[in-house]
């Protein structure tokens, strides 16, 4: 496996490639657990050559936001990642790599980001489109993978890549669970024992929701019921119905639609969904 740590590296060796090798690619902000692996054991089946990125992209995090606490493990990350035959991670050590002194070129999706973490993450999504068309130009990858777990990052980089001709393709994968039902996510290192154990009430949360739906409920506010007890004492950023394609709020569910909540456990704070099919 290839490490490189700046982006003409990884210019040169994807010129190197001939037109008929597949590049498969799987953007990451890093200390891997099943949910990238199981994007990566995918990428490896479609790809000929498969490329990671590990990048905890400064741009995406907001002033007050868990940047300087973000869990890190490079040399696990590289050794689960060949166990995946990962050919290249791509880990620039140095956020000029990306984003070179003077560099003032951002790129922005509106309306898809309008609610969700887009709403109370502000500049959140900038960020994300950003480095993944930087990494998307640097890669030029025939299929990307990105998890179902960060719905709304997955409707906006789908947007992103049609509106701006990136070539190939963006799949989603589905959300990997612990066996007690968490989803998985680098930021679950990051909780007590205690908050971990009350991280529970989310997916707790999103089954009594879709338990609801599938007994005939449609109407938002009784599906949703009370999220604000059902989390305690977790406190919630946001709960809410949205319609699936455009995430602009619902008050019926009449086609597919996405449960989506974020809230702070112990100070970190987590996301999950459900997407719920009339
Ligand atoms: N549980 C999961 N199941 C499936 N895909 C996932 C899961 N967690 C993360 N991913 C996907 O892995 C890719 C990289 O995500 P990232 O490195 O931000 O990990 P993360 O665990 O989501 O971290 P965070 O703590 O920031 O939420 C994204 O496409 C993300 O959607
Ligand atoms: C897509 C991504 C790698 C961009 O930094 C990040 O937002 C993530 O890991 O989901
Ligand atoms: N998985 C999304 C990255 C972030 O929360 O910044």
């Amino acid at each position: 496996m290839l490490v490189f740590r700046t982006c003409s590296e990884m210019q040169v060796w994807r010129a190197s490639l001939d037109h008929a090798t597949r590049v498969a690619f799987v953007p990451t902000m890093g200390y891997l657990h099943e949910g990238h692996l199981s994007l990566l054991r995918e990428a490896r089946r479609r790809g000929d050559r498969l490329v990671l990125s590990i990048f905890v992209n400064p741009t995406q995090f907001g002033p007050n936001e868990d940047l300087a606490r973000y869990p890190r493990d490079e040399a696990g990350d590289l050794a689960k990642a060949s166990e995946c035959g990962v050919d290249v991670a791509f880990c620039p050590t140095d956020p000029r790599e990306l984003y070179p002194q003077g560099t003032n070129t951002w790129v922005e999706v509106q309306g898809l980001d309008r609610h969700l973490c887009g709403a109370s993450r502000p500049g959140h999504f900038r960020g994300v489109c950003t480095v993944v068309a930087k990494l998307w130009g640097l890669v030029r990858p025939d299929v990307a993978l990105f998890g179902e777990k960060d719905f709304q990052q997955l409707a906006i980089l789908r947007r992103m890549h049609a509106d701006l001709f990136l070539g190939g393709e963006v799949v989603g994968m589905p959300i990997v669970r612990e066996p007690d039902g968490l989803a998985m996510s680098s930021r679950n290192a990051n909780l007590s024992p205690e908050a971990r154990a009350q991280a529970l009430a989310i997916s707790r949360w999103l089954a009594a929701v879709r338990q609801r739906f599938e007994a005939g409920e449609r109407e938002a506010t009784a599906l949703l019921g009370d999220p604000a007890a059902a989390l305690a004492p977790g406190r919630v950023d946001y709960a809410s119905l949205v319609d699936a394609d455009d995430l602009q709020p619902v008050t019926e569910v009449a086609k597919p639609a996405l449960c989506a909540v974020a809230a702070f456990f112990g100070g970190v704070r987590l996301i999950d969904n459900t997407v719920l099919r009339p």
